[in-house]
């Protein structure tokens, strides 16, 4: 077909949308590994990736290649029949993961990777309570909206959401968890890198006493790598760089490298106490997000991205650290999971970086740009978006 006028794209989206999302005014149509192309054949330096989804690079060859081969094999089974791709993604997987972190709920995405663990941390511990972070993101929907700090997000919801059941504790203060904890709460829900709450590392000593202080009150350490997971923070999952092994994960968004999925991944003590049928879903562990998902786990482990992360991260943010701008208040990460505080409003260097420099950031919280770039991004692509803000700085 011919391709239609870029404003007939936006014109449509913009009709039918439901109004939620705070639409851009170009069209991505094309990507590949770190870059993306918009309908007026504008070429960008992707470092928003979908939030953080397409860290093997948009459009992997080889996840591409498994797609292509599913969807002509299966594309949809029900979890109660077994499938080989399943299997193969589950045994990739969980090879990747502390070894007692080896039973898997599927599903689609974040949020119900979070709503898994919200219960089975309730079946687990007979509680109902639980301790999440200030600033924390946990998603959307009615159930993980509890545990997402931000007022803007949750507060309109708050009637129907059982909010009475958690209690949010400034993350990284150790006398507030200790504080907050008792023999009621499930579960401590926390990110090892608050992502959407402004890009800020835990600190060890936090991690560490929320492990020990879950152990000390029967509850579980739940940590939310639905942004840090698959090598963004510079190791495989974040909770390695604190050496903690928690009760249960999430994970989503990298995971199949661009085909939506979700896991909540945990340890027979916790699954087996779920009953049968006591939870489940449709699409969770469908053919085509497994083959994805192997293809994409498979590539991150030969290409040993974690490591790639690691030192393209130090480069990035040493980069950024080098601009000399008083707009500047802190450049701060794990990985290639970046931010850079600003003194002021972040959202009007965002845009300036995508209409005039071909590079596409994000936010997290007003005052902070977020860099998710792939992490097959090469130097000299850092370079570019590095010199790119520099000169929208000015
Ligand atoms: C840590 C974390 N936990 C859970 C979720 C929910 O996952 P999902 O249901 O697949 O969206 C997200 C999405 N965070 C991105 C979206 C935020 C938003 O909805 O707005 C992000 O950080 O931009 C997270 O970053």
């Amino acid at each position: 077909t011919a391709t239609r006028p870029t404003q007939h794209w936006l014109e449509t989206e913009q009709r039918y949308d439901s109004g939620v999302f705070n639409k851009h005014d170009r069209v991505i149509v094309r990507g590949e590994n770190a870059l993306v192309w918009d309908s007026e054949g504008r070429e960008y330096i992707d470092c928003t990736t979908g939030s953080g989804v397409a860290s093997v690079g948009h459009c992997n060859p080889e996840v591409v290649r498994a797609i292509q081969q599913q969807a002509a094999t299966l594309l949809t089974v029900s979890q109660l029949l077994p499938n080989d791709r399943r299997a193969e993604f589950l045994e990739v997987l969980t090879g990747l993961l502390p070894a007692a972190l080896h039973r898997v709920f599927l599903c689609n995405s974040g949020t119900e990777a979070m709503e898994a663990a919200k219960k089975f941390a309730v079946t687990a511990t007979g509680r109902s309570r639980f301790i999440s972070m200030k600033r924390g993101f946990s998603g959307r929907s009615l159930g993980a909206l509890a545990f997402t700090w931000e007022p803007k997000y949750r507060e309109p919801f708050q009637n129907v959401i059982d909010g009475k059941n958690v209690e949010f504790v400034t993350y990284g203060d150790v006398a507030a968890l200790e504080a907050a904890m008792d023999d009621s709460i499930a579960a401590i829900i926390m990110e090892p890198v608050q992502g959407e709450g402004g890009v800020r590392p835990a600190d060890a000593a936090f991690v560490r006493a929320a492990r020990e202080l879950s152990q000390r009150h029967g509850a579980l350490l739940i940590l939310d790598e639905i942004q840090t997971g698959f090598g963004r923070t510079g190791k495989m999952f974040g909770m390695e760089h604190f050496g903690v092994v928690p009760d249960g994960i999430t994970l989503a968004k990298a995971m199949a490298g661009g085909v939506p999925v979700g896991a909540f991944v945990t340890t027979p003590e916790v699954a087996d106490k779920m009953p049968a049928g006591g939870h489940g879903g449709t699409f969770g562990g469908n053919p085509l997000a497994m083959a994805a998902g192997v293809a994409a786990m498979r590539f991150m482990q030969r290409e040993k991205l974690a490591e790639q992360a690691a030192e393209k991260g130090e480069y990035f943010m040493r980069r950024l650290r080098e601009i000399a701008s008083p707009k500047i208040r802190e450049v701060r990460g794990l990985g290639l999971m970046i931010g850079v505080e600003l003194k002021e409003k972040s959202a009007p260097y965002i845009k300036a970086l995508e209409e005039h420099e071909g590079v596409l950031a994000l936010q997290a919280t007003p005052l902070v740009v977020r860099f998710l770039p792939p992490l097959t991004i090469s130097h000299a692509q850092i370079d570019r978006v590095v010199e790119a803000f520099a000169r929208v700085l000015r």
